[in-house]
Parts: structure tokens; C-alpha cells; sequence
């Protein structure tokens, strides 16, 4: 990796993240190690650091169909309880070595059932790795809490089952509901059937939506689906016109900022897939100058060869975010949260606001 250095203060504050896919964030060695043990061949490369930047490098191709191709390898050795389990503890162990003190991972478990498991299995598994790595980490002195997101793959015909588990699971770490996958050509309204289960039963979702494609996916998934947050919404800024001195919002952009609907987003991926040009030119920075609902967020860090603390140093170097804006970001995140609202409250006065007094930084100042 590059000499890229995150700050001391960026490295300490405390952090929150809803937009992690746990696919998309495995240790290189681990995924090594767990195809010597299934006996997987198809890697593309047998040293970790080959592996690392293998990835990196095919995930940077300007296309998120071909970025998605990646996650044949991650996924090859996540069909066992016991790759699962490793690499959700894991995960929890890496997000709370990187300061993060609650996370949201998300995942397909349509895509953890070709070794025979059940989908039932592959949520206990995934479970049972989160709270081991939460205990782990807490002994180690970083407290974290990791709650799971089930995903729908766009293209599959499974959303209304993995609904139905996502509510057999609220209780037992499931927060939430996802769909995912190449955007193009795979509307959410396809899905619309698990969206209206989810809103009967009182459950929570979020729609990727705004990432490949534009404005009608974003409109699709707040107006017909009824998606509480969106997964990146980067594209709703083709509804705000920035050729007047004061931008002006569109009908869907207002309704957006006005509704407080949270964008998770993700400034890496965004570059690789294309659907940004640069850090420095990243409308996340407009819209939190408008101050719509930003968070910020690592999409897949093995991918992107990122963390949450890199996402947040990169938008300090490239666009001008004080700590106070990545305090804000990171309080919109709490807020968005899918866990009830009383534990959301604690975990930003417990934790946030005291981490960022810390560093010196106690209110916002736009
Ligand atoms: O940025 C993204 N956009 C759309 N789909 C994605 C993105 N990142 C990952 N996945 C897809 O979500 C699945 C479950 O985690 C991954 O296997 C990948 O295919
Ligand atoms: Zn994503």
C-alpha cells in the first residue's frame, strides 16, 4: 500500500459504519488459509500481499460489474461454518482495531449455501463469529458492537425468503435487509414483494441505489420500495443543479434532504467503479455542505484496499473535512442506525461525543 498515513486524531476518533460488506473484507492470508483447507484452486495468487493487491487492482476498473467478478474468491471460501465463522470474527476484530465502535456488516446468504449449508446456518455462523470477535476485541480494550445486514442478490429470485429470515433473525443480530448486485437492469422494484413483507412487519431495509445507475433507481427505492436509508445515493446529485451561484434542489434531491434519508457512502468504491471521479471532486462533499443525511462508509475494504479511518483521512486531504464534519458524519450514521433508538442514543453519548472531546472537538461549526 501506498505511504497514505491516517492521523492520530482521524485513527483515534471513534467511528460508525453502516455500509461494510462482510464478503468484501476478508484478510487476504485468511482467504489463503481457507482455501488450502477446502481445497479451492481457482485463486489467482497464493502470497498475501499478491493476493491483496490482485484484488485491489481488479476491483479499479471503472465498472462495477466487472469490480463485483472479485467476489467469486471471497465467496468461494465462505461455504463452510467454519470459513464463516473466521471471517466474521475477524471482521469484528478489524473494524475494532480501526476504532470503529458500531458496525452494520452486510452479506447474501444465498451466496454461503453451495457447500450444503442452509441459509439458517450460514446467519447462526456468521453470528456466533460477531460476538466472539466483540468479546475478543472488548478484552483487547476496543469496545464494538457489529449487527448484520441479510442481503438480496438483485439478479436472484430469493428476496422475499431472505425477508423472511431477516425477521426470523431480529432478535438475534439481524437488524436489517439489503439487495445488491450490478444495478443496471435490475430495478428494486423487482423486489418489491420483500419490501412490502419487511414494511408489514415492521422491519428495517436499505436499497444500493444511485451507484451505476441514476436517478430513477434512487426514485424506485424511496417511492415504490420505501427504503429507510440508501446504499451509496451518490447520483441523487444529477438532481441538484450547481450552475447558479446557490445549488438548487430537484423534487427527489429535497425530498431526500428534507425527509433526513441517510446516504451511505462510500468515496472508494465510488472511484473504482467509476461512479466518482476523485476524492477531491466526491459529491459527498456538497452534500454535506447542503447537509443532507452523509455518512461515510468502506463498502469492502479488501476491495478497495481501505478501512473507515482511511475513508475519513482521504476526504481531510482531498476535500477539506475538519474533524467537527467527520464528528457530524459520523453522529448521522448513529442516527441512521438500524438498532432501537435508545441504544443508538447511548453509543453516541457514551462513546462519540466523548471520543471526539477528546480530541478537542465538541460541537459542529460548519
Ligand atoms: O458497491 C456495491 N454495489 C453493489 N453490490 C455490491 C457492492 N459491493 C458488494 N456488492 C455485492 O454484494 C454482495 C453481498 O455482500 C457481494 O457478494 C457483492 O456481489
Ligand atoms: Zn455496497
Amino acid at each position: 500500500m501506498s505511504e497514505f498515513v491516517v492521523s492520530p486524531e482521524v485513527a483515534a476518533a471513534p467511528k460508525a459504519l453502516l455500509h461494510d460488506h462482510l464478503d468484501g473484507g476478508l484478510r487476504p492470508q485468511t482467504i489463503i488459509d481457507i482455501a488450502d483447507e477446502i481445497g479451492y484452486r481457482a485463486l489467482p495468487a497464493t502470497d498475501p500481499a499478491d493476493l491483496d493487491r490482485w484484488f485491489r487492482e481488479s476491483a479499479d476498473s471503472g465498472s462495477l460489474v466487472r469490480y463485483l467478478e472479485t467476489f467469486a474468491h471471497t465467496v468461494a471460501v465462505m461455504q463452510t461454518e467454519a470459513g464463516l465463522y473466521r471471517v466474521a470474527k475477524e471482521c469484528a476484530l478489524d473494524l475494532a482495531a480501526d476504532g470503529v465502535v458500531y458496525a452494520e456488516s452486510r452479506y447474501a446468504p444465498e451466496q454461503h449455501v453451495d457447500g450444503g449449508l442452509t441459509m439458517e446456518a450460514v446467519v447462526e455462523a456468521v453470528n456466533a463469529g460477531f460476538r466472539d470477535g466483540e468479546s475478543e476485541a472488548a478484552a483487547a480494550g476496543n469496545t464494538i458492537q457489529v449487527r448484520a445486514l441479510l442481503t438480496a442478490m438483485r439478479h436472484a429470485a430469493r428476496a422475499r425468503e431472505i425477508a423472511e429470515l431477516t425477521v426470523r433473525y431480529r432478535d438475534a443480530g439481524v437488524v436489517g435487509f439489503d439487495i445488491a448486485g450490478a444495478e443496471a437492469g435490475y430495478p428494486p422494484t423487482r423486489h418489491l414483494d420483500a419490501f412490502e413483507y419487511l414494511q408489514r412487519e415492521n422491519s428495517r431495509f436499505t436499497i444500493h441505489a444511485g451507484e451505476a445507475f441514476g436517478l430513477p433507481s434512487i426514485w424506485e427505492a424511496i417511492q415504490w420500495c420505501g427504503a429507510d436509508r440508501l446504499g451509496h445515493g451518490v447520483r441523487i446529485v444529477d438532481d441538484i443543479d450547481t450552475s447558479g451561484e446557490v445549488p438548487t434542489l430537484g423534487r427527489l434531491s429535497a425530498y431526500v434532504k428534507d425527509g433526513r434519508i441517510p446516504l451511505e457512502m462510500c468515496p472508494t468504491s465510488n472511484l473504482q467503479t467509476g461512479a466518482a471521479k476523485s476524492y477531491a471532486a466526491h459529491p459527498i462533499t456538497l452534500l454535506k455542505d447542503l447537509r443532507f443525511r452523509v455518512t461515510v462508509n468502506t463498502d469492502n475494504r479488501l476491495m478497495s484496499g481501505t478501512t473507515q479511518g482511511r475513508e475519513m483521512q482521504h476526504l481531510v486531504d482531498k476535500a477539506r473535512w475538519t474533524l467537527a464534519d467527520l464528528r457530524w458524519a459520523t453522529i448521522n450514521a448513529m442516527k441512521s442506525a438500524f438498532i432501537p433508538y435508545d441504544e443508538r442514543l447511548a453509543i453516541i453519548n457514551d462513546q462519540v461525543k466523548p471520543g471526539y472531546a477528546a480530541l478537542g472537538v465538541v460541537s459542529y461549526v460548519p
